[in-house]
């Protein structure tokens, strides 16, 4: 196996204008390059995590839940009708309506924000605006006197006790209503759609969103076995023989496996990942509502992208080696440096300095040198590609642990579509540490939240509609 990152040091490239990143900030940001070592104390521990999720001796004190979605089929192309998705799991909630007609899919939906006092205010409310919105969107497309059948992508830690009720474990990505936590639902919602009396909905499926990019790209890629999200948070699912799932004992064995929905951004919230968090990661998790929990996700997605690299920013600014030592009031205000711009910076061809100019400036730091700008430009590198390895380290365990040597992966998420360099990071940290008979594809998996959705109600009555 060929490294190119084979001692703790790696020389940043030099930008075009011949400068070179300040040494003391390279120096000072080795930190957050995982060695070849670290990544694999990440496999082994990773590895043992979901052993410990999947065993029902160990599950109960599992830091990886790893729980079974029931979803045991995935879709051959034939599914077919109309069927209606929410999705809620981050910065937006959706209703869709979806129709499937063998390999084609027509799509409708509609945005709602959820706005900050529904995010932390009581779980009734969340889902009476949930219902209010599904009951507009029905009435407005024609469909409110039709009895859909709806799955319902809730991108939350959900222990499923079938396909259609799901226990929500904790409230994560800046979520905490009263009431939900311990609580289906499912059944919440066919409560809130319920007092309203105005729709009538087939409630048929509880995923999240992972199960449903893994669901979307399967759709069309038979060999999918993956599903990733790398967006305001970040999980995984995949494909697992129903013998190795303990918690899953359903007494009719179905396909023979199961998707699990690892529930990946708890993973280190024991302290498994200590020996590579850093100060910026331990900062970030004290100010977050959930401090100790979600410290992988912490290290890896959107809602914290920016940030760390803004703590990096005003570390070395405030030890003298940025922005004249001075910064600015903006650069040192919790939040201000937004993951787009990580994305953004990068997206400069080497040796430009267009967008990071702008960014600059709209943070007031209107005297930034070209000097700053290959310095931040280097901590944005560093970050998103700590990110990048992270989850690639997580995917080649998941591979080895599938077994097939030809995977690919449904991916979804805002940072790893937008970010410029996320994909090439991934195949080539993956290229790098897998046996060479794997063969992957990491494929761009979008609307799993809404397709996904429709797809795994549609898997589900094709399957319940076969005889036996
Ligand atoms: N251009 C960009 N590059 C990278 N990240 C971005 C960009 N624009 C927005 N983001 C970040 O992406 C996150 C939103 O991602 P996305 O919409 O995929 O998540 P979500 O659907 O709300 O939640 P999740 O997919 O985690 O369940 C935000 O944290 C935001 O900061």
């Amino acid at each position: 196996m060929t490294s190119k990152c084979k001692s703790k040091v790696c020389n940043p490239p030099e930008a075009s204008s011949g400068l070179q990143v300040t040494p003391e900030i390279v120096a000072g940001c080795q930190e957050l390059i995982l060695t070849d070592e670290q990544i694999q104390t990440y496999m082994t521990t990773f590895l043992d995590n979901i052993q410990r999720g999947l065993k029902k001796e160990t599950h109960p004190t599992a830091i990886v839940k790893c729980f079974p979605t029931y979803v045991q089929d995935l879709p051959d192309g034939t599914e077919s009708g109309k069927f209606l998705a929410l999705d809620l799991g981050g910065s937006n909630f959706r209703v869709l309506l979806i129709e499937l007609d063998g390999g084609n899919c027509q799509m409708q939906s509609k945005i709602f924000v959820i706005s900050q006092d529904l995010m932390v205010g009581p779980g009734t409310s969340l889902f009476d605006f949930i219902a209010q919105c599904l009951a507009e969107f029905s009435i407005e497309h024609g469909v409110a006197a039709e009895t859909l059948p709806l799955g319902f992508t809730f991108s939350f830690p959900v222990m499923q006790k079938g396909l259609t009720v799901g226990i929500l474990e904790r409230w994560t990505k800046g979520f905490s209503c009263d009431g939900v936590v311990g609580n289906d639902v499912a059944q919440m919602l066919k409560d809130a759609i319920a007092r309203r009396g105005d729709v009538n909905i087939d409630v048929c499926a509880v995923l999240n969103d992972t199960t449903g990019t893994l669901m979307s790209c399967a759709w069309k890629n038979r060999n999918t076995r993956i599903g990733l999200i790398v967006g305001t948070g970040t999980n995984g699912c995949y494909v697992e023989k129903q013998s190795e799932a303990e918690l899953f004992d359903e007494p009719d064995m179905g396909s023979g496996n199961v998707i699990i929905n690892l529930e990946w951004g708890a993973f280190g919230d024991d302290g498994a990942l200590d020996f590579c968090r850093v100060k910026y990661d331990v900062d970030i998790d004290k100010r977050t509502i959930n401090p100790g929990k979600q410290l992988h996700e912490k290290m890896i997605s959107g809602m914290y992208m920016g940030e760390l690299v803004r703590l990096a920013a005003e570390r070395f600014t405030k030890e003298g080696y940025m922005f004249e030592g001075k910064g600015s009031e903006k650069l040192f205000t919790p939040d201000s440096f937004e993951t787009k711009f990580v994305s953004e910076i990068e997206s400069d061809p080497p040796g430009t300095y267009v967008n990071i100019k702008k960014i600059c400036d709209g943070l007031d730091l209107i005297n930034a040198t070209e000097q700053d700008f290959v310095n931040l430009r280097f901590l944005c590198e560093c970050i998103s590609k700590r990110a990048a390895h992270l989850v690639s380290a997580g995917l080649i365990v998941l591979m080895r642990k599938i077994g097939e040597k030809k995977v690919a992966v449904g991916i979804d998420g805002t940072v790893y579509k937008y970010h410029p360099h996320f994909h090439n990071l991934m195949v080539e940290k993956i290229k790098q540490l897998i046996e060479p008979d794997y063969e992957f594809e990491l494929i761009l998996s979008e609307d799993g939240s809404g397709r996904g959705a429709a797809l795994v109600a549609a898997v589900a009555a094709r399957v319940k509609s076969k005889p036996t």
